[in-house]
């Protein structure tokens, strides 16, 4: 039996991981969670799936959590970011599923790799910023990253152990958006609400409006890069509203590979956890007779900026990616919070990148830094937009 860690149990993959393992009996073994403030749901997973060890991002939850479980059996508790890394080196799990929201992911990522876990990576920011140092440090210590992100699933998929130098080009697939279709003008008045709905998945509020902005797809790109060892001129972005092709490879004779399934993440996530095996769970079929047509489309970068400055920071390299994803984060936050206007999003990042000098081969302190220099002049920058 698999022991398995999930971090970020209470969000859209953990909640989703935790159906796959309910559903795959006597095949994993749940010995650590953690969370960020939904102490509630924590307390149930808690007495459904009875880990060892559990986790909250903040001292006064974790009381909330200890008072409530307080006639079980507690698990050892911990919170902030020490017990969270202290979690993903827990020495009795073979796998350390990544599923927290933001850079913060890059933490416990280091962590668990550091300890020789297997890593099931569905955090892309932690590979957006530190990609040269998590690849490298994997491959030291012999740790397997596991992709989640279903159109790395996909890629992954369909090289199949393949040789990496046999591949002409990855084909990564955007839905879209709930935008796809609207005018620069449309999209300058689309509300919160408008940009929650997306038309395929369900996920957690940043992901969804980094589908939106397209600039899921950006940070998907530099991931695709460091996972899979390809250059950016290999990656071509095509817009598939249907999701059902969830991404594909060119490989050099011509030949083009495609991984295709429901837009459903438990599929990409049950295959991290079961990988190399195949098994049975509880994923809903493809029935490619029901299908309605699937479709194609060259992405506009005019309307969305986001691929742009995706390939022009991980270009760059360095300490820009970082940039590009902790400006991010503030900008989808302060939109979020009905701050900003939804095309200011990818404003603030073009500008924050405009101002930043790269760092090249940054150390993690220096990619922290870089990041907490791009959040504090965004921030800035959104408190121009509020004033004016
Ligand atoms: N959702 C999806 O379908 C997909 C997601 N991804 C990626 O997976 C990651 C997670 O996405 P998603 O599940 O949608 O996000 P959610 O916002 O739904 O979930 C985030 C999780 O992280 C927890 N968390 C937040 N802060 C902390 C903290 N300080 N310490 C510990 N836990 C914390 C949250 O806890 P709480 O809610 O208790 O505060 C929650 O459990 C992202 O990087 C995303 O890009 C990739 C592909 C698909
Ligand atoms: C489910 C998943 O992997 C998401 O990253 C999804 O791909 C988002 O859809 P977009 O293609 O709209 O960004
Ligand atoms: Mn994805």
């Amino acid at each position: 039996m698999k022991k398995i860690v999930i971090l970020g149990s209470t969000g859209s993959i953990g909640r989703q991981t935790l159906d796959v393992i309910r559903n795959m009996p006597g095949k994993f073994r749940v010995v650590g969670l953690a969370a960020g403030r939904n102490w509630r749901l924590l307390a149930s997973q808690v007495r459904e799936f009875r880990p060892e060890v559990v986790v909250l991002e903040r001292e006064q939850e974790l009381k909330n959590l200890r008072d409530e479980l307080a006639c079980d059996e507690t698990p050892d508790l911990a919170w902030g970011r020490s017990g969270l890394e202290n979690l993903a080196m827990l020495p009795q799990a073979d796998i350390v599923l990544v599923a927290v929201a933001g850079a913060l992911g890059i933490y416990p990522t280091i962590a668990a790799i550091n300890a020789g876990k297997d890593v099931a990576l569905a955090n892309k920011e932690t590979l957006v910023a530190a990609g040269h140092l998590v690849m490298e440090l994997a491959a030291r210590k012999k740790s397997a990253l596991l992709p989640v992100d279903s159109e790395h699933s996909a890629i992954w998929q369909c090289l199949n152990g393949l040789e990496q130098r046999a591949v002409e080009k990855i084909i990564l697939t955007a839905s879209g958006g709930p935008f796809r279709t609207f005018s620069k003008e449309e999209m300058e008045n689309v509300t919160v609400d408008m940009a929650l709905f997306h038309p395929n998945w369900q996920m957690g509020k940043k992901i969804t409006i980094d589908s939106a902005t397209m600039m899921n797809k950006g940070l998907e790109i530099i991931e695709a890069k460091w996972l899979f060892g390809v250059s950016y001129e290999q990656i071509e972005v095509v817009i598939h509203p249907q999701s059902i092709i969830h991404s594909a490879v060119e490989f050099l004779d011509g030949s083009v590979i495609a991984q295709m399934g429901m837009p459903d993440m438990r599929l990409p996530i049950q295959y991290a956890l079961t990988y190399p095996e195949r098994q049975p769970g509880c994923c809903p079929r493809l029935n490619l007779t029901c299908l309605q047509g699937l479709t194609f489309e060259k992405p506009d970068t005019g309307r969305f900026p986001s691929l742009k400055l995706a390939f022009e920071a991980g270009k760059a390299g360095g300490t820009m990616p970082a940039v590009f994803n902790a400006a991010n984060e503030v900008a989808v936050d302060s939109f979020l919070k009905g701050r900003i206007s939804f095309t200011t999003i990818p404003f603030i990042v073009a500008e924050v990148m405009e101002k930043h000098l790269t760092v090249k081969q940054p150390e993690l302190e220096e990619i922290m830094e870089a990041d907490s220099w791009a959040r504090e002049t965004g921030a800035n920058l959104i408190g121009t937009f509020e004033h004016a």
